[in-house]
């Protein structure tokens, strides 16, 4: 059997007052596009940190690529993109340069980056879109495009598996179908997805698997749920989440 590359086992996780999560398990296998769903505050976000081990859990455990969390430190095999990071943030870097940032797990601060780092940074704007963009100031760039940059600089690090929080929100359509692309070939490369998404947009064909958040808990797993108003379709094909509630409207897809 494979290691999974995540695997979160009966997890409860939350900030100073009751979890926001109870009890939550999920695998994920290498290679597939697992998309995270589920209402405004429903606990998405604080799902994937805590699988990055940026809040930490307080029952269950976390193992990435086999290894428990608390010892795990290959962090060049995971690319993070975080929810609404202002890319420019009145840094004045080129887009070459937050794209390079991506490197740093890689080659280490100290030692200047060599034709690999160039080569990987290169890939990454073009993955994009955005290699006709790369001496521009970020602060220059569009929202959707500041967006790009960001994956470009995960995508730099050629990790094993990219961690992304909402990553077409807000953002244009362009934009989207350009991420579209750049996600397309991380996962024919091999590459692990895990995200959270309001919209899946032009990502959907690519999702494997969905799994929705609501009431502190995981309520599916499984096929991608259909939009709340496809029902009445006469070749719907219905996809429930395993819960009692009706689940139409927890997510817009
Ligand atoms: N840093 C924090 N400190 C305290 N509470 C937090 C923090 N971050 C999130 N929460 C709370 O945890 C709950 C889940 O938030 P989370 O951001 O995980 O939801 P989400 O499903 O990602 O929502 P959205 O779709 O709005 O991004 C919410 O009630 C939120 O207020």
């Amino acid at each position: 059997m494979t290691t999974p590359v995540i695997q979160v086992a009966h997890a409860a996780v939350g900030y100073d007052g009751p979890p926001v999560l109870r009890d939550v398990s999920l695998d994920v296998t290498a290679g597939e596009v697992v998309a995270v769903l589920g209402a405004n505050g429903s606990g998405k976000s604080t799902l994937i940190r805590a699988v990055l081990g940026l809040v930490p859990i307080g029952a269950g455990s976390v193992t990435l690529f086999g290894t428990p969390l608390r010892r795990f430190r290959q962090w060049h095999r995971i690319g993070y993109v975080p929810q609404r990071l202002g890319a420019g943030g009145g840094v004045p870097a080129t887009v070459r340069e937050v794209v390079a940032s991506g490197r740093l797990a890689r080659r280490g601060v100290l030692r200047p980056p060599g034709r690999a780092d160039r080569e990987a940074v290169a890939a990454a704007l073009g993955a994009v879109g955005l290699a006709d963009r790369a001496g521009d100031p970020v602060a220059t760039l569009s929202g959707g495009q500041q967006q790009r940059a960001l994956i470009a600089r995960a995508l730099a690090g050629q990790p094993e598996l990219l961690v992304l929080d909402e990553p077409t929100a807000g953002v244009d359509a362009g934009s989207q179908e350009a991420f579209a692309g750049a996600l397309r070939g991380f996962v024919n490369d091999g590459g692990t997805v895990l995200l959270v998404a309001h919209e899946l947009g032009p990502l959907r064909p690519l999702i494997s698997r969905a799994v929705v958040v609501h009431q502190g808990g995981i309520v599916h797993d499984g096929a991608v749920p259909e939009p709340a108003g496809h029902h009445a379709d006469p070749d719907h094909e219905h996809v429930h989440p395993h819960c009692d509630e009706e689940p139409a409207g927890l997510w817009s897809i």
